[in-house]
């Protein structure tokens, strides 16, 4: 955390995404007076102000309370707002950049589009998280092209690992990919587990028993997943007794073509996230 140490940080929203990664930041010791959140909801500037957090109202024009106080002051800037609103939203501050490194989180837009976006402005590292951030157990990925400084990577670097791993990808187009491995992909493993909580009800378990059952498998499935060394299919293998129950629910899926099934979801998440960089450069 020392690249971080005294470095004034701005989010620009502070939506679900923002609120993952300050929860990060305070976890690791970063210090709520360092952050400072521009978002125009009233609830989320009073939710943050509780922890301590500095707000200012981006719809605000007196001098210590409009969008430019939080860009001017900062040594990093969190752009977390929706993809289409960014070119308005950095409307409002562009022109204040200067030395700040400017970190977007934002799906799909691209690093040519942003920097238009800001007049030229060229300090930018893209990353695409998700939302295990809340708890330090975030996925990132990260890319910055040739022009960024060693310094200001690992600066962008140290930020997201308050919320867990990240892992730079060297291609900008790779970040769609990992948009659909990681970013969207908590919501594929919450709805495994509501359609497994279902299946259990309806097979005659208590629904809070079978969420507990089914979120305390899929626990401890990924971290035997992260911690054995083996592979996913070996451990597969071990669950699965010659003719018993595991085999007739993997041939089940099997059946489904459920490997299909997760392909083609992870094709439509990283077309989207194309059709949002195309749509967002017109
Ligand atoms: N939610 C997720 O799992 C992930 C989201 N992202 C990206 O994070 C970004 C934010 O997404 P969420 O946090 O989910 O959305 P959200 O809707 O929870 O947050 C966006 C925030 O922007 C605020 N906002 C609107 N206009 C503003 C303005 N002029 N100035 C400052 N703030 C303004 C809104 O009030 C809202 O609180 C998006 O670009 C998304 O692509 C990236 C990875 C994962
Ligand atoms: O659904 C979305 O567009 C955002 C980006 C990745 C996760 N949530």
């Amino acid at each position: 955390m020392s690249e971080l140490k005294g470095k004034k940080i701005s989010f620009i929203g502070g939506g679900n995404m923002a609120q993952a990664l300050i929860s990060g930041l305070l976890a690791r010791g970063i210090k709520p007076n360092d952050i400072t959140v521009a978002d125009p909801s009233q609830d989320i500037r009073d939710a943050l102000k509780s922890q301590k957090i500095n707000t200012v109202d981006p719809t605000g024009t007196t001098d210590t309370n409009n969008p430019q106080i939080a860009a001017k002051t900062a040594d990093v800037i969190v752009l977390a707002v929706k993809p289409q609103v960014m070119d308005k939203v950095v409307a409002d501050f562009a022109d204040v950049l200067d030395r700040q490194l400017v970190i977007s989180v934002a799906a799909g837009l691209s690093t040519d589009s942003l920097s238009k976006m800001l007049g030229g402005y060229q300090n930018i590292v893209r990353a695409m998280p998700n939302t295990p951030a809340m708890i330090q157990k975030g996925a990132t990925g990260l890319y910055a092209n040739d022009s960024i400084s060693e310094t200001d990577k690992q600066l962008a670097a140290t930020l997201m690992a308050a919320s867990g791993l990240v892992s730079w990808v060297e291609q900008e187009e790779q970040l769609h990919a990992v948009t659909a491995v990681s970013g969207s992909a908590p919501a594929y493993f919450f709805y495994m587990i509501e359609s497994m909580i279902e299946a259990g009800v309806e097979q005659g378990l208590d629904r809070k028993q079978a969420a507990a059952l089914a979120m305390q498998t899929a626990l401890g499935a990924a971290q035997m997943a992260i911690t054995s060394g083996e592979a996913p299919a070996e451990l597969r293998r071990k669950v699965t007794s010659p003719n018993g129950t595991t085999q007739a629910a993997i041939e089940s899926l099997q059946q489904d073509d459920f490997a299909g099934i997760i392909k083609k979801a992870m094709q439509a998440c990283y077309t989207r996230s194309e059709q949002i960089s195309q749509e967002l450069a017109d």
